[in-house]
């Protein structure tokens, strides 16, 4: 008999381009005004599809804290992509719901919304499944809203509350790991997977291709995907060593 074991799934990997005033930046703990520049967002994004990238998490900084738009900046990345694309950043109503899926991504991430317009997110939960994701962003327990500046509520009543209404995956922040380089908060995300049969997406502090292999084994718990940020921009490891190192 053939050995017809399936292989065990990988983690997939999402280089990231946060977008603030037309710029690709890396925030310190998501906070306005801690940007460091890295230029151009589709000469960046390009450069993670070049490496192999099957996946791209653009975020629209501006959008997250109230202070304008990069819309025609994302959807012009959006539509240079041959992989698949999940936006993030102030997708909070039918308009900015409307704009960021015309732009053909693969998904969007909710994150304020969940917290403040629950009954709005049930809606387009119901409307749109798996092309809906929700952004935990959490300090401690604590839910953060509108670019990470106020609390929203408790990270697992919230979860509850998402489930029951059939949200399909959850993309896990960390905010005190992100952009930090102090590795993932492993703790989060397996109390999270235990939490709920949805898919987790990591997210925030990942500063080594150990730290990916420490994700690539929480796979079995949830733990379907990673976003890298600022390990890939400070080039702590290339996008392909990224990918090597999480293939099984
Ligand atoms: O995703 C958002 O909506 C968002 C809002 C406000 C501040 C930051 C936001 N996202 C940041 C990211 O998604 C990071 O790119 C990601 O967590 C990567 O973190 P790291 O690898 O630690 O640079």
């Amino acid at each position: 008999m053939p050995d017809v074991t399936p292989d065990a799934p990988t983690l997939e990997l999402l280089p990231a381009v946060d977008v603030r005033d037309g710029q690709a930046v890396r925030l310190v703990h998501g906070e306005s005004g801690s940007e460091t520049s890295y230029g151009d967002p589709l000469q960046a994004a390009l450069a993670w599809q070049q490496a192999g990238a099957e996946w791209l998490h653009l975020v629209d900084l501006d959008a997250a804290f109230g202070t304008g738009d990069n819309r025609d900046r994302i959807a012009e990345v959006t539509g240079r992509m041959d992989i698949k694309v999940e936006l993030s950043g102030g997708i909070r109503d039918d308009d900015t719901l409307a704009a960021a899926l015309a732009t053909g991504c693969t998904r969007v991430n909710l994150g304020t919304a969940a917290l403040e317009t629950p009954e709005w997110v049930a809606k387009v939960i119901a409307e749109h499944g798996d092309r809906i994701a929700v952004g935990l962003d959490v300090r401690g327990t604590t839910l953060r809203g509108r670019g990470w500046t106020r609390d929203g509520g408790d990270l697992y009543e919230t979860l509850e509350r998402l489930n029951s209404e059939g949200c399909a995956r959850y993309v896990v922040t960390d905010i005190n790991k992100d952009g930090t380089l102090q590795g993932p908060n492993l703790d989060l995300l397996r109390t999270v997977c235990g939490a709920t049969d949805r898919p987790v997406v990591a997210s925030g502090g990942v500063s080594s291709l150990d730290d990916l292999r420490a994700l690539a084994g929480l796979v079995p718990e949830g733990v379907e995907g990673a976003i890298v940020g600022k390990a890939l921009y400070a080039k702590a490891f290339t996008l392909e060593e990224a990918l090597e190192a999480v293939s099984s």
